[in-house]
Order: structure tokens, then sequence, then C-alpha cells
């Protein structure tokens, strides 16, 4: 070979061809006088397992890649899955490119060094080694590596800044990283208009614009003992190979559970998810969706792909901002195809400074990003100014009087993470992150939040676990959310903000679908705070599910005192949704009587009633006959029965000890002769369901007007539902609920209708199904969730179309 330049790109978090500055530069300017590249990406020794790379008995020159705290693997198999998808996804980009990738195992520096002297040897002179700079500590010491393995060759070592941005790093106006406010909030007002701060990507490189890859005799080959895979099923395999089973009882996949992320990894995806996302709408509605628990379309799930650098934040803006100024015809039919931002793709970009300002925070943090005190000094317990001593299930890190001892810990540990604890939330969300290698950010915060502050352990044992089972983890939003949450990072309320785990399953899983999905045990539990706590459910019940013995009962993990009606008042937010306007109507409520009160802006006010006063919880009595003006009953009331009627306006029954807001007569013709309709207390906002008749199953939708909302647009005509061809399974009963948002039709959660998750009485349609592609609309409660009708005719792929009614409202 003649004589040459060889530059080595070694890839990292940057696992695409387009907005790549480093091949951007390789391929727009000749001033680099590079005759030849050569990309390599390193699977590293500390961060994944490589000894499945080994030859039959021989055995690793590298420690087994596993974490501090509880020698999890670093990487786990959806992950490890998910990366080499990645890998092998750019290197075809890159071939198709006239380039090329080698894939290699081992620590940084001892790939380059190998690969360093195996090309002098064939005479390739290398002249430069380039890779994308990165912040977090393990990835400072491979630069360092790389740099130190760089000069005792006499090659040139260059870090490119980091693009993956969503408002780069250098546009912050933050002088230095320690100038970054400690607060998100702060951060988020310095930056807005966010819309306005993104940096353009940069394009893919042409055919053939790339410095030609070596020949091939002249590429060296992996270092001994590590062989290289030779195709994607190869490399998956080598990299699951060694994890094996984590637990000794590996629970097998639940019937019928679906899985939130069923994706592949890499920068072709990648795309096709973005552009599926845009032009479904599901970028307008994340807002009102991102809350959701089951199904893919919940949220974006660009996470993973946002984590290995197959894309980036700039370039999800840059869609966005196609999308919105209508300047690109691939979105021109999703509602809302250039009328500018929308609340949707504003929340978008909100969660994308969030993920800027974790990556932010470790550069200001740096290894603080893995210290149990957090970036703060001192952790405290709630209410108290006593500092947490967190409980360890190692007894060398134990306080010696540490109660419950170590082994204990360490019992509570597995259990937490196999998901047998007994909060069916907690349980759900780890089981469906086991088998998925995902769970939704509410789940996350949710399980983040038992470990740190209901059971005081230390919560770098659940950091350690989601860095294993992730399949988006990234070392920044990982660990920077667990500080967050466990309150010894950037939360301004720190330790005060408790989640309940009891009341955010009401709040975001109603029926208990998301934990009947993936804990089988409780899926045939009637009551739904017994699919929220086992050990509530009566011996009866229990005897029935046969889990009388099963340890989620026998040994709770932890009891949480709950009952629906009784909820407690949140600590924020109460006046959006359950003030009473005036003041009178506020003393009525709280003295028991009939309070009438506005609760809409206009016209259909309620009238809320305590059951103390207004009604037996036996089930019985009629009660909350409402004014004649059309205003309706809520009946709050203990557990059983609450039969709330108007005569004028709805009736409605209920066996949950909950009910039915209706607030405008003129649109409810509701009849509820069972059933019950779930009032969530303070979370959430109203319920209304109505019984359909058999056939058509037309729906007489029910309307709550909201505080601050408006009612539908003059001329909207509701929608009717009815099946295609998808029997309803054997109830024969539809029901849907209606929320009216701020401009938006939300359709919530039916029994009878979708794919249906086997419930009591026929099947539990806990899910709506939008548009062609199946897509989930979550269960919801409360005004954010759920999924968006504009009215329009609109064919689901599943059991449904959704037309126009003839009955106007
Ligand atoms: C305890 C805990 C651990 C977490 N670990 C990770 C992790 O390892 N990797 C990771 O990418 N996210 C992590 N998150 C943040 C968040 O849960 C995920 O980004 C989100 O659930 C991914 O799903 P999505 O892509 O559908 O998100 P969307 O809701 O669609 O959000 C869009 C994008 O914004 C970013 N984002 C959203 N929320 C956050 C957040 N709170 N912090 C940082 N970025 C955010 C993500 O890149 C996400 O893809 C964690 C959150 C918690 C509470």
């Amino acid at each position: 070979m003649a004589r040459n330049n060889l530059l080595i790109y070694l890839m990292r978090r940057d696992l695409r061809v387009s907005d790549n500055p480093i091949l951007h530069r390789l391929a727009t300017s000749k001033e680099h006088n590079f005759t030849h590249l050569l990309p390599i990406y390193v699977f590293p020794s500390k961060q994944i397992e490589v000894s499945g790379f080994l030859p039959d008995g021989v055995k690793s020159p590298y420690p087994e890649a596993r974490s501090q705290v509880g020698n999890f693997w670093r990487c786990g198999p959806h992950r490890a899955r998910f990366l080499a998808q990645s890998v092998w996804d750019v290197k075809q980009s890159l071939e198709n490119l006239d380039s090329g990738l080698l894939i290699r195992v081992g620590s940084f520096q001892d790939v380059l060094d190998s690969t360093i002297k195996s090309l002098t040897k064939s005479g390739v002179r290398v002249s430069a080694v380039w890779m994308t700079e990165e912040h977090s500590s393990e990835e400072v010491e491979e630069q360092e590596s790389v740099s130190s393995v760089c000069s005792d060759h006499g090659v040139d070592f260059r870090l490119w800044p980091d693009e993956k941005y969503f408002i780069d790093d250098r546009d912050t106006g933050l002088s230095h990283p320690r100038d970054l406010p400690d607060v998100f909030t702060t951060y988020r007002k310095s930056q807005e208009p966010l819309r306005d701060q993104p940096r353009s990507p940069v394009p893919k490189p042409k055919m053939s614009t790339l410095p030609p890859l070596l020949d091939a005799h002249a590429i060296p080959s992996q270092f001994p003992p590590f062989v290289a895979a030779e195709s994607l099923a190869e490399l998956e395999a080598r990299l699951i190979s060694p994890i094996g089973t984590m637990f000794h009882d590996q629970p097998s996949f639940p019937e019928g559970a679906q899985s939130a992320h069923p994706f592949t990894g890499g920068e072709t995806e990648a795309w096709r998810r973005l552009e599926y996302l845009i032009k479904t709408g599901a970028m307008t509605e994340y807002k009102t969706t991102r809350n959701g628990l089951i199904g893919p379309d919940f949220s974006t799930k660009l996470s993973a792909y946002l984590s290995n650098g197959s894309l980036t934040a700039r370039q999800i803006h840059q869609e966005l901002v196609k999308f919105e100024n209508g300047t690109y015809s691939k979105y021109a039919t999703a509602a809302g195809y250039g009328d500018g931002e929308n609340k949707g793709t504003q929340a978008v970009r909100f969660e994308l400074l969030w993920r800027d300002y974790m990556r932010l925070c470790t550069q200001k943090f740096g290894r603080r990003l893995f210290r149990l005190s957090g970036f703060r000094k001192t952790s405290y317990q709630k209410n108290q100014k006593i500092p947490i001593t967190w409980k360890s299930g190692n007894a060398e890190h134990a306080a010696a009087d540490q109660d419950p001892p170590p082994q204990r810990i360490s019992h509570i540990v597995e259990r937490f993470l196999q998901g047998t604890t007994g909060m069916g939330l907690i349980d759900a969300s780890q089981r469906e992150l086991f088998h998925t290698g995902y769970t939704s950010n509410r789940a996350r915060q949710n399980v983040a939040s038992f470990l740190a502050k209901h059971l005081y352990i230390d919560w770098r044992y659940g950091a350690e676990w989601y860095e294993m089972m992730l399949v988006d983890y990234d070392v920044s939003s990982n660990w920077s959310n667990w500080q967050y949450v466990a309150g010894v990072g950037n939360d301004p309320r720190g330790e005060d903000r408790i989640f309940n785990p009891v009341k955010q399953s009401y709040d975001y899983d109603r029926d208990g679908d998301y934990v009947r999905m993936w804990v089988p045990e409780v899926k045939t539990m009637e009551k739904v705070e017994n699919v929220f706590q086992v050990c509530t459910a009566s011996p009866d019940d229990l005897e029935r599910a046969g889990l009388t013995s099963h340890v989620m009962v026998t040994d709770p993990i932890k009891r949480i005192k709950f009952s629906v009606d009784k909820k407690p008042r949140p600590a924020r937010k109460p006046a959006d949704r359950w003030r009473l306007r005036d003041s009178q109507a506020r003393r009525d409520r709280d003295n028991g009587r009939d309070a009438s009160s506005n609760w809409g802006s206009s016209d259909g006010g309620v009238v809320i009633r305590q059951s103390t006063n207004s009604q037996s919880s036996d089930g019985t009595n009629d009660s909350g006959r409402a004014n004649d003006d059309g205003r309706a009953p809520i009946a709050h009331g203990a557990a059983g029965a609450n039969n709330a009627t108007n005569t004028n306006v709805s009736r409605a029954s209920g066996t949950n000890g909950v009910t039915v807001a209706n607030s405008s007569s003129s649109l409810n013709r509701m009849r509820r002769p069972n059933g019950a309709s779930r009032f969530n207390g303070t979370q959430g906002l109203h319920t209304a369901s109505q019984t359909t008749a058999m056939g058509p199953y037309q729906h007489q939708p029910f309307h709550d007007q909201l505080n601050g909302m408006s009612l539908p647009p003059p001329g909207f005509v509701m929608p009717t539902y009815y099946p295609s061809s998808t029997p309803f399974g054997h109830s024969p009963y539809g029901n849907s609920q209606w929320y009216q948002g701020a401009d938006t039709y939300r359709h919530s959660r039916g029994r009878g209708f979708g794919q249906g998750y086997r419930g009591r009485g026929g099947r539990r349609g806990g899910q709506r199904y939008n548009g062609r592609n199946n897509n989930i609309r979550q269960d919801h409660n409360g005004s954010r969730h759920g999924g968006r009708f504009d009215g329009a005719p609109f064919a689901s792929a599943n059991n449904h179309f959704y037309q126009p009614s003839t009955q106007g409202i």
C-alpha cells in the first residue's frame, strides 16, 4: 500500500451517519489530508460483558463487567441486543457510503494500541484518532486512555464536541458548568423560547465523499484471545450469552402482555419511529398521552435512540419544525400541520431540555453523580431534620445497628428487583422492565421513590439495576433522575416529594389494567384496591385467586393505608381541578351539605355531596338529587355503592364508592344501571360513563365541564362508536368516557372495547385504538391523558370506527 494518512474514528454514542459532525467534516472538507478512514466501534469491557467473545475455556483478561453496589451486570440482555442492532445498522450505513466499521471488544486502550501496532506493521501510517467527547467519569477515563495511547505512538488525538444536546452546550450562555442553576426551571427559563435555540443538524455525507476504507488485507483483526462477530446474530448472541439468568425463579412473559418498546435499534429505525410519531399526530398529542403506561405510543420511545446517538435531539427538533411550519409534505396529513408549535411539540422540547439538563449536571457534578449522598451534602427524612441513613444489603456498608439487618435488606432488594413486593404498580413496572427493557417515566418515578423514600434503601441498587435493564440507559439521565427522585439531587422539593404508589395507581392505572397485565397473579382480583396492594384482599378473595400463601400476601414489603374516597389532598394543584369557586359552596361542601358551585367556566356547575350527609354506603339509597338547573351531583362515598341520581339529568350507581358527575344537562342522558364509575378523588377530574344498548353500541357521551376548560365548539358532533368485525367478548356493554380538554376531546377507557384484558364481568377494554396502526390510546384519568379526536371520521385498525354521530349536542 502506498504511504497513507489514516484517520481512526472511534465511534461511541454517536452511532449515526446523519448529523454526525465528524463524518460531515470528512465528507465536506479536503483540508484534513486523510487518505483513509477507519471507523471502529469498541464494546468496552468495563461496561459490557465481553467474555462471550472468547473461545471456549479461555479466561478473560478483564474483570467481569459488574456494578459496584449490587454486583449486577452492567449491561443486560435488552440493551445489549439494542446496542448490537444500533452498531450493526451504522456499519451498514457506512458500507452504503463506501466506508465501513470495525467492531471490536476490549478496553479502548487495548483495542487502539493493538490496532495501531498492527497497522504500523502493515505499513499504514495512523496520523490521527478522533472521537466524540463525553463528560461522565468513566467516559472521560476512556478518553484519557485513548489520548495516552496516541501520545505513545506519536498520533494526533482530537476530541470533538458532543453535539447531541437539544440546545448545544456552547449556546446556553453558561460560561462554566458550575454556573448551571440547581433548579431545572431556572435553567429552562434562561433558555426560552426553546424552539428558537437548537442548532441545525448537519447532513448525511454523500456517497463516496468519505476517505476510503483501508484495503481489506490491511485491516487489523480483533486482538486475541477475543474473536470478532461476523454477523448481527452472532454479535447479539456473544453479548448476551454470558449474562445467563438473573433470578433463581425467572418469571415467564405474562400471557397477553404487550411490550411498550417493541423497537429495533439503529439510526434507520430511529427515523422510522420519528416520522411515524409526527405523521400519526402522536407528537401533537404527546402532552396528553405521555403519562400512559400501556402500549408503544403513549410517549415517543425515542430515548434509546437518543442514548446511543442514533438520533440527535436537534434532529427531532428540526423534524418538528418542518411539521409546524408545514414545509415537509410527508407530514401534511397530520393534524396541526403548518399550525406552528402546539402543546405536544412544545412538551417534547421541554423533555428534551430535561435531558440536556441532566447532561449538564454530569458536567457540573462529575463523580458526584454516583455518590450516595448525591449532588447534595446531606439528605433528610421527610419533615425531619434527621439525615437519612440509607439501608444496605451489604454488611460492610450497613450501619452496625441497621434495622432491618443487611440480610433482610438484601432479601427485600431482591424482591424489589423481581417485582414481588406486593405493591402492584412497583411490581408491574419491575416485571415490565425485566421482560422488555422499558418502563414508563411515571413508573420509573414510582419505583425510584418506593426504594428510596418508602424503604430508605440505598437508591444506587435501583440505579444500577436500571443501568443493567433499561434499553435506553443513559448515564446522565439515569443517575440524575435517580438522585432527583431519591431526594439527593436537583429536585427543589427534595425529601418532601414522595410518590404514593397506591394513589398513583388510582391516578394513572385506574382499573388496574397495567398491573393486571404484568402481575398475572392479581389479574382476576375483582377489587382494584387489591390489585394495587394484594395484601388488602379478603381471605376469601385470596383463596379464590390461589394467593393465600403467596409471599406478596404473607410478607408484603410495604403496606400503604389508602382509601380512594379518603384520599389526601395533594400538596399542589387541587385548585386546578377541585376548586369550588365560591366560598359558600366550599363551606357547604365542607359541612357535608349540598354545595352547588360552578366548577366550570360557565353553565355547567356541579353539586358535590359528601357521603356522610348525602348517602348511605350500602348502595341502596339514592342520593345526590341535583338542582333542577341541570347541575348534577357528585357523590362521594365510603366504599360501597353510591347511587347518585339527578332526575333531570342522570342517574348513576356504582359499586366502588364513587361516582358520577355531569355538568350540563343538555348533554347528558346518562344511565348506569350497574357498574361503577371511578372517581379519582383529588387527582381525578371526573368520571363519566354510560350504559349503551346492545347492537350498535351507541354511546351517549357524557361531558364534564372542567375548571377553566371550554365546552365543545359549536356544531361539534359527538362520534358514535360501533364495532367493525371483532366481537367484543362477552360483555354486552360498551362504555366510554369522554373528557373535554381545553380544546380537544379525549376518549378514555371503555369496557368492552379494544383488545381487552380479561377482567371481571367481561373483557376490559383498557385502551384506545387510534388510527391506522393500532396506536394504543392510554387509559387515563383526569384531563391529562387520552387520545384525541377531532370529530372527523377515523378508522381504527382494531375494533372500531369512530364516526360522527347524528346525535348533536
Ligand atoms: C429513575 C429514573 C431513571 C431514568 N433513567 C433514564 C435513562 O437511563 N435513560 C433515559 O433516556 N431516560 C431515563 N429516565 C427519564 C425518562 O423516564 C425516559 O427518558 C423516558 O421514560 C423515555 O421514554 P420516551 O422516550 O418515550 O420519553 P418521552 O416522554 O417521549 O420524552 C422524550 C425524550 O425526552 C427525554 N426525557 C424525557 N423525560 C426525561 C427525564 N426525566 N430526564 C431526562 N430525559 C428525559 C428522553 O430523551 C425522551 O426520549 C429516567 C427517569 C427516572 C425517573
